[in-house]
Order: structure tokens, then C-alpha cells, then sequence
């Protein structure tokens, strides 16, 4: 009898998701479980790859004609993905056109991705000079990036010869981060007989046994080395002489910068108590019930998701609660953490890969209840969930752009299904899909209308800059906003000040010939960035110096356009020179916990204005912040996209809701160069219903989502015929399956046509119902896999955040 396991395997230019049937060896036999890594033989040769067990068949009966390969290794002593997962994954490739194999490595932290290593070794037929020179009295040779590109192509030239062989290595790469631990090994009395048969001279190891005397605990060797100023030595002999023990024990990083308040809950308002029961009874009776909780700004919806998550743990549950790009928004992590502590777990991508992987192996070790984290932490491998939580349910950022290109909305309702748990849809500005869903009950609604502090919210002035234009002086500050700051400034207020940056960039531009700088591998111009003094190219990473003559005409009048955050805060600074001011962008928040530090520094007052981009705009809770201005309200609206406007109006009622949060009421600006437009006019009133209806108008009329599916498909080639071909073919294909209703938009070059030297044609479907359309979509990329040696790529991408 053999025992067969059946392997979803990585490699990455043959993917399928079927999986391939090994055998398993005698060793491993009735140890193989699903959802464990192993590294496997792949196609002829030496070559090894990593896979996931998928199934174990005890007593399978093999074809005796075909003669299956043998496992190699286990990499795991128990499954890294759990019965759930491997579940959710089969789902997520079938919803999102991915491969399975993709959708595992998604859900694990990077520390669990495969590496590959290759190694190299000679031949007896290889001269002996040349394997001196190359191996010199190694046997083998790593192939990494350190070898030259002599040495490169010298190995691939012999590889052809068939002078060397190429050997694959997966290679773990999830480290435990370990640590000494130091602990006395013999009595006081002991201790006391060795100090004082010292020699007077060994000063260290005096210190040493007092320290021994004195301290009978376990400590760790970093710890007692900094107390007591010893090397590692000193702690060496110590061991040797048998006074303590040091042994390496398993510890977690950990990733939190700063220590929390704790907090208690607060006495609910009879808006936030009935919300709170309604996802208390769900959890309660193991419902899988979706609810919008449709909340206005500063209406307390954290205080209802953090009382509705203690219900769940108090109830022996676990709690997921999933944010926009956590390391944005601090605030929030530090709210969960001040009121369930030690049992919260943080996933985010500000956190080093080794923080990450350690904050996954508590929650599956299950020492973590409650987690909180942006996109990816809605794989965090919880067992018994009882409430999950979106909020800002909204936000663009839940969306994946590259494969898998989920949804985490969609995924928190596949596992509220699954655990048959609430799921609790948080925004004052909801999408218009969820908001769609609970107006025909697919959800159920809760809503909490007014703010906690029955302040009003805030008032909302529009400012026509067209007009503010004719009469002042060209300026990113109209006098009214000015005014306002310069009133806060006197009344030791704080403001916040936003500049929208979606769709501009700063430029620079010849006045002579009105030459721009581009990016010699993309059709889009370079940004200007002062503080590393170059231009870059947001897409490929392109880098080159400022030019001072243009390299066109050779003028010498170049001129820098658009307003970036520098150019605002250096304008901010001339006009109120006293204003302290604070500035939040890409630039001044890369290193790793600026962000929190700068927010910190806002929250205790040292500084009277944040400027920032939209990074500001979103889930700040700043007791004395009255004033909110938005420099630049429409740079978005111009943009080609259905969901401009839905964009537009949430970012200007979310920014609007920073002010006035506490005692004080609050005042917002709005400077705008379509103030007549309805996204602008309604983030005035901040009447979220009302926009709902208008624009689910323009929807219907349009054809747009949520009254159509859509799916965008996009095809890249370095030729930009062979691209072309490619999707005139696709569509071809695709006419002869769709129905009459079916609406094709396209095929159109990319918004940007060239993208790091690739040329992108797109294509997007809506539909409302077709049933063939997903094989058929699945047909089209395993004939484009097969072209991609060609260079061909394709992706497919469902309910596309935008068309563009
Ligand atoms: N029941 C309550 N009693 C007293 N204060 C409360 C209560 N609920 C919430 N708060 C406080 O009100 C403030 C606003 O609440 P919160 O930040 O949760 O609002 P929100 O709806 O999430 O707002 P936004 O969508 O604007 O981020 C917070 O400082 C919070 O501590
Ligand atoms: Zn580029
Ligand atoms: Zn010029």
C-alpha cells in the first residue's frame, strides 16, 4: 500500500491549480497532514521546489504506469495553514482569478515564504583551473546577486557544456529570535564561599556574585550585561565556573513603541447600546449576520466595536478588527490596545518582517484573542472567531492591487460564514455597495446619527478660489482660511490642514519651450522631490538630479509646478511665522514610527497646525483641534474614474469630522475651484443619504457598479504590437460567450501606456449575470501563462476599484 499526497507546488512559471500527486517516503508516512510545507522534486533534473500538502491519501492505489516522484522533506512539524484557510484559498483563487499557491503565500507572513537558493558545482569533466578559479577548495558555490556578471555568464556559459551542475535549495527563512537567559546555579552560601576566594584583582567577577547574591531571578544576558556594564565574557566564566546558567530561550519582538493607557468602557448613548446588542445577540447565537454600522463623524463607532469585541472574548471568542493601512492610523491600534492589552496582536506592513512573523505565531498559538490589523491581517489564523470588524468599510486600501486581488471585505464575510460570527461594516461615508446591500436588507443597518458629544458637526464653508483669484494675490491660502487660522493661533487652538494630492504631482516644467521631464521608461512625468533633491518616477522607481537647464531647449527658465506639502508649509510659514507647524506626508513619515511620533507630538500640543496629505483626513481624534481646511478639494474630481465623486465627497466629510470633536465646536474650509459641483455641496451639509441617492442615480444611469459587475482586464507586453494583438484575440473570444446585456468598454491603452518599458492595453466587462464568463476568463490566462516565456502578461482584476 502507498501513501500519496497530493501537492499544490510553487513554480511560479507553470502554475496551475491542480495539485501533483507524490508519493510519500517511509519515513514520513502517517506523519504528512494537510496545510504543512514540503519541498518536493519538480520536472526533470535536480530541481526542488516548495509546496503545501493539500491531501493525504492513506491508502491510494496508484496507476502502476506512471511512476510518481517521492517527497523530499517536511518543513513543518504541524500545519501552517489550517483546515479554514486551505478552504478560504481554494475560494479566494476562484473568486479572484489567482492560483491557489498565490493565495497561500498571501496569507502567511513573508518570514514563511519560500527562498530559493541555487547552488552550483563542478564536473569531473570541468578543467581543474577553471574549477580552481571558480570553486577554488569549496565544493560547491552559491549562484546569488554577489557573483559578478562575468561570473555569470562564465556559469551559464559551462552549464550549457554540461560542466557544472545546478542544484535548488528552499531554504526556511522564518527566524525565532532567541534569548540568553541567565539564572543562579548555586546557593548564597556557595555564592558567598566564591566571591570571597577571589582574587582582588578580578573586579568583574566581584561584581558578578554580588549581583548573584543579591538576585536570585531569571534575567536576560542583554539586560544584566547593561546593568552591571559586564561583556559577555565575564558572563562566560561565570557559567564555566558553574555560579549560573545561561540558557537561550524562545522570545517574541515586539513591535509596540509605546506603552498604553488601559481604558474601561464607556456608559453607552441609547444609539450605541441598541447597536451594540444587536452584533452582541449575532455573536451571541452564532449568526453570520453582516451589519452596516453607518455612524456620522465622531458618533463613537470604536467604542461600539470595542464592546461588541469583549462580548465576543468574554465569551471565550476571538475578536478581528481590520483598519485602513494601520501604521495611518495609530490612534485606533492604541485605543484596542488600552482596553484588551496583553491579548491584542498588530499586523501591519510597518512592522519588520521578524515582529510580523511573531505576532502571527501568537495568534496561532492562540495566545492572542483579539487582532487588529490592515488589509492581510484578515488571514490571521484565528480559530474561533465571534465578531469580525471593517472599519472604514470604504476605504480603497482594503483592496489588493496586485494577485490575489481580493477584497478583505469580501474575505471578512467568507469567514463570518465560516464561523458563523457578525460582521460589523463601520463608516460614516459607506460605499455605495454595502450601502446598496442594506437598503435591500442583505445587511442590516445600524445608525448612529449624531455626535457623541451632541456637538453639531462641524460647519462647513465652501470657498470659490476662482473667484478668491481675482481679487488676492496667486495663493494656496484664501483669506477667509487665513483668517481662521491666524483666530485658532490666538486661542492656543490646533488646525489641521490638508492638501489632496490624488491626481497631481509636483512637476517641472521649461518656461521657454514647456518642455516636462519623463520618465525614459514610462509615459508619465517625473515628481520632484526636494528633500532627496531628484526627480523620481512613482512607477518604476526611476531616479535622476534636478535639472537646472532644460534638455530641450537649454533654457535656463525652469519652473517647478504644483503645489507640494513643502511648498504649502514654506507659503505657511511666511505668512504666520509664530505658527508652529507639523508636516505629515510620504517624505517626512518613511522611517519606521514617525508617524506615531509626529501624531504624538500634534497630541501634546507642540506644534498649532498638521499639515499633511490625506494621511491625515482619517481617523484622528484630537480634542482641541476647531479648525480643518482642505487646500485643494477637487484635484480628483477631474480624474476619469465612476468613482470620483463617491471618493471626493467621502474624503471631504471623513477630513470635516476631525474638527470639533470634544467641547469645542468646529469650523471647516473647503477651497475649491468647482464649488458648484454635488460631491462639494453635499460634503457641506455632510449629508451621506443624501449623496447616496444622487449618485446611485448617476450609477443607474450610467451602468455603473453596484447596479453592474464589472472586471477590468489588463495585458502588458514589451512590444506594444504584441500587447495589442493579445487583446484584440481576448476580445474575440470573449464576444462569442457574452450576452447582448454585457457591456464591453475598450480595449483602450492604459491610462498610462508604458509603464517601465511595458506598453498596457485594458479591456473592463460589465455584466449583470454571465454565466460563462469565469471559465471563460480562466481559459484566457492559461493561454496567456503559455505565452508568458514571450513576455505577455495578463491580469484579471473583478469589481476594480477603478476603470482607470
Ligand atoms: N458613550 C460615550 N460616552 C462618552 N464618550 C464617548 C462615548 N463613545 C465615544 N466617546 C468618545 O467620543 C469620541 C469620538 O468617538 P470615536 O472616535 O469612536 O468616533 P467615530 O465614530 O469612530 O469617529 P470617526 O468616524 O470620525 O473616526 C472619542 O473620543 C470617544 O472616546
Ligand atoms: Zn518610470
Ligand atoms: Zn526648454
Amino acid at each position: 500500500m502507498t501513501q500519496i499526497a497530493e501537492v499544490i507546488v510553487d513554480v511560479p512559471t507553470m502554475q496551475t491549480n491542480t495539485p501533483y500527486s507524490y508519493e510519500i517516503p517511509p519515513a514520513l508516512v502517517d506523519q504528512l497532514q494537510p496545510g504543512m510545507r514540503v519541498v518536493v522534486p519538480f520536472g526533470n533534473g535536480s530541481r526542488k521546489v516548495q509546496g503545501f500538502v493539500w491531501q493525504v491519501k492513506p491508502d491510494a492505489k496508484p496507476d502502476p504506469d506512471v511512476v510518481l516522484k517521492t517527497i523530499d522533506t517536511v518543513m513543518d512539524p504541524a500545519p501552517i495553514v489550517n483546515a479554514e484557510l486551505m478552504q478560504l484559498s481554494d475560494w479566494l483563487a476562484h473568486t479572484t482569478y489567482a492560483f491557489t499557491i498565490t493565495c497561500l503565500q498571501t496569507m502567511l507572513p513573508n518570514a514563511l515564504k519560500a527562498k530559493y537558493q541555487k547552488w552550483v558545482s563542478p564536473t569531473e569533466q570541468l578543467a581543474a583551473n577553471i574549477r580552481q578559479q571558480l570553486f577554488g577548495d569549496q565544493s560547491e558555490l552559491l549562484w546569488d546577486d554577489s557573483l559578478s556578471t562575468d561570473t555569470v555568464k562564465q556559469l551559464l556559459a559551462l552549464n550549457r557544456q554540461h560542466l557544472i551542475t545546478v542544484r535548488y535549495e528552499v531554504s526556511n527563512q522564518s527566524k525565532v529570535k532567541k534569548m540568553m537567559m541567565i539564572k543562579p546555579a548555586m546557593t548564597v552560601s556557595e555564592l558567598t564561599a566564591a566571591r570571597s576566594s577571589l582574587r582582588k584583582t578580578a573586579v568583574k567577577q566581584a561584581t558578578l556574585l554580588d549581583y548573584l547574591i543579591d538576585h536570585r531571578d531569571t534575567i536576560s544576558q542583554p539586560d544584566l550585561e547593561h546593568q552591571l556594564k559586564l561583556s559577555s565574557s565575564s558572563l562566560k566564566t561565570g557559567e564555566a565556573n558553574g555560579w549560573l546558567t545561561r540558557k537561550a530561550v524562545e522570545v517574541y519582538r515586539d513591535p509596540f513603541q509605546t506603552a498604553v493607557v488601559k481604558t474601561k468602557p464607556l456608559k453607552l448613548n441609547p444609539d450605541q447600546n441598541k447597536a451594540v446588542s444587536a452584533i452582541c445577540s449575532a455573536t451571541d447565537h452564532e449568526q453570520s449576520e453582516t451589519f452596516l454600522l453607518e455612524g456620522v463623524t465622531g458618533s463613537g463607532k470604536t467604542e461600539v466595536y470595542l464592546q461588541a469585541m469583549a462580548n465576543a472574548l468574554s465569551q471565550g471568542k476571538q475578536a478581528l478588527m481590520l483598519v485602513p493601512e494601520i501604521s495611518l492610523t495609530p490612534q485606533i491600534v492604541g485605543r484596542v490596545r488600552g482596553r484588551f492589552g496583553k491579548q491584542v496582536a498588530v499586523l501591519h506592513s510597518g512592522l519588520s518582517s521578524g515582529e510580523r512573523f511573531d505576532e502571527w505565531r501568537r495568534i496561532q498559538r492562540g495566545e492572542a484573542q483579539v487582532v487588529v490589523g490592515a488589509r492581510s491581517a484578515v488571514f490571521a489564523p484565528l480559530t474561533h472567531l465571534g465578531v469580525i470588524i471593517v472599519d472604514e468599510e470604504h476605504e480603497g486600501s482594503y483592496k489588493q492591487e496586485d494577485n490575489p486581488r481580493y477584497h478583505a471585505r469580501d474575505v471578512a464575510l467568507w469567514r463570518g460564514r465560516y464561523h458563523h460570527c457578525p460582521v460589523v461594516l463601520g463608516s460614516a461615508t459607506p460605499s455605495l455597495e454595502s450601502r446598496a446591500r442594506a437598503e435591500k436588507n442583505v445587511y442590516t443597518r445600524l445608525l448612529l446619527p449624531n455626535r457623541v458629544n451632541h456637538q453639531a458637526l462641524p460647519q462647513v464653508t465652501i470657498v470659490d478660489m476662482t473667484e478668491e483669484l481675482r481679487h488676492h494675490k496667486e495663493s494656496n491660502f484664501s483669506g477667509v482660511l487665513l483668517q481662521a487660522l491666524q483666530t485658532r493661533l490666538e486661542r492656543g487652538e490646533q488646525s489641521l490642514l490638508m492638501l489632496n494630492r490624488r491626481g497631481y504631482s509636483s512637476f517641472v516644467m521649461c518656461r521657454d519651450c514647456g518642455f516636462v521631464l519623463q520618465c525614459p521608461n514610462c509615459d508619465i512625468s517625473l515628481t520632484l522631490h526636494m528633500d532627496t533633491k531628484t526627480m523620481k518616477c512613482h512607477y518604476c522607481g526611476h531616479e535622476e538630479p534636478i535639472p537646472h537647464v532644460c534638455p530641450n531647449c537649454h533654457g535656463h527658465h525652469i519652473r517647478y509646478y504644483g503645489t507640494g506639502t513643502q511648498k504649502v508649509e514654506q507659503e505657511l510659514t511666511e505668512l504666520l511665522p509664530t505658527a508652529r507647524v507639523i508636516r505629515m506626508d510620504v517624505d517626512t513619515t518613511r522611517r519606521k514610527g514617525a508617524h506615531e511620533r509626529l501624531l504624538k507630538r500634534f497630541g501634546d500640543h507642540q506644534a498649532d497646525i498638521l499639515l499633511g496629505t490625506q494621511m491625515i483626513a482619517k481617523g484622528l481624534d484630537f480634542p482641541d483641534v476647531t479648525l480643518v481646511g482642505v487646500l485643494n478639494a477637487d484635484t480628483a474630481l477631474g480624474l476619469p474614474d465612476f468613482r470620483a465623486s463617491e471618493r471626493t465627497f467621502q474624503l471631504l466629510t471623513q477630513v470635516s469630522g476631525r474638527a470639533g470633536r470634544a467641547s469645542k465646536p468646529g469650523q471647516v474650509f473647503i477651497q475649491t475651484y468647482n464649488p458648484d459641483h454635488y460631491a462639494i455641496q453635499l460634503a457641506k451639509t455632510q449629508n451621506y443619504e443624501q449623496f447616496f441617492g444622487r449618485e446611485m442615480q448617476l450609477r443607474h444611469r450610467g451602468n455603473y457598479p453596484p447596479y453592474y459587475f464589472a472586471v477590468k482586464l489588463t495585458v502588458s507586453d514589451v512590444e506594444e504590437r504584441k500587447a495589442a494583438e493579445a487583446m484584440v484575440k481576448i476580445v474575440r473570444q470573449l464576444k462569442t460567450i457574452l450576452s447582448p446585456q454585457a457591456i464591453i468598454l475598450g480595449p483602450t491603452p492604459g491610462a498610462i501606456a508604458r509603464v517601465n518599458k511595458r506598453y498596457y492595453y485594458q479591456l473592463v466587462i460589465k455584466y449583470k449575470r454571465e454565466s460563462q464568463l469565469d471559465s471563460a476568463l480562466f481559459k484566457i490566462l492559461g493561454q496567456a501563462q503559455k505565452q508568458s516565456r514571450g513576455g505577455l502578461q495578463i491580469a484579471i482584476d473583478r469589481n476594480p476599484m477603478s476603470f482607470m
